[in-house]
């Protein structure tokens, strides 16, 4: 979102975890109102279609080492951020029916993290195993965990 190196990071390291949690794996069912015909695919009038949202994240012809965490894979040479390659990461779906509140959420996305780490450091909890394991649903979320915050010294902004 924002221009400084930092920002640009912090919008890469957003990307990438949009891409490989792809935490709404497949996308709200919708059904055809006519029969398609679709690069050679017959689809009649009345079937149940959903993106696997998923695969196109981790479609290996895109997404070089898809299973790899790697926030950098956002940015070019001059570690501007590849707008290109980052609209191209899906989880609010494509076409008439995609997601409204796409643009207002990666706003937040943003500027929730960055006013966390700016204030704020995480430390797992070196008692637990950390599992990209997850609970199934609409959208995957993750097994409980624990996590310490503390805030950074010295604190940024007075309260
Ligand atoms: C990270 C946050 C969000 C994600 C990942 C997300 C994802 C999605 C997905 C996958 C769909 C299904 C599209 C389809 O039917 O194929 C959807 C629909 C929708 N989303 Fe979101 N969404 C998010 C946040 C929001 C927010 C903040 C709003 C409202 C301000 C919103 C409003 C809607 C609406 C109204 C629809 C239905 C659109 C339609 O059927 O025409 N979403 N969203």
């Amino acid at each position: 979102q924002g221009d400084s190196k930092r920002e640009r990071k912090l919008s890469a390291f957003i990307y990438e975890t949009l891409r490989y949690t792809s935490f709404v794996p497949i996308t709200i069912p919708h059904a055809t109102t006519d029969d398609v015909e679709l690069e050679g695919f017959h689809i009649p009038k009345g079937t149940v279609v959903f993106i696997n949202q998923w695969s196109v994240n981790h479609d290996r012809g895109k997404w070089p080492d898809p299973q790899r965490f790697d926030p950098a894979r956002f940015l070019d040479a001059q570690q501007r951020l590849d707008r290109d390659r980052a609209g191209s990461v899906m989880i609010f779906s494509a076409g008439q029916r995609r997601c409204i509140g796409d643009q207002l959420s990666k706003l937040q996305l943003f500027l929730f993290t960055a006013i966390l780490l700016h204030q704020c450091s995480f430390h797992a909890n070196p008692a637990e195993d950390l599992t990209m394991d997850c609970i199934h649903g609409l959208a995957l979320k993750p097994r409980p965990f624990t996590v310490t915050v503390r805030q950074r010294q010295p604190v940024l902004i007075q309260p």
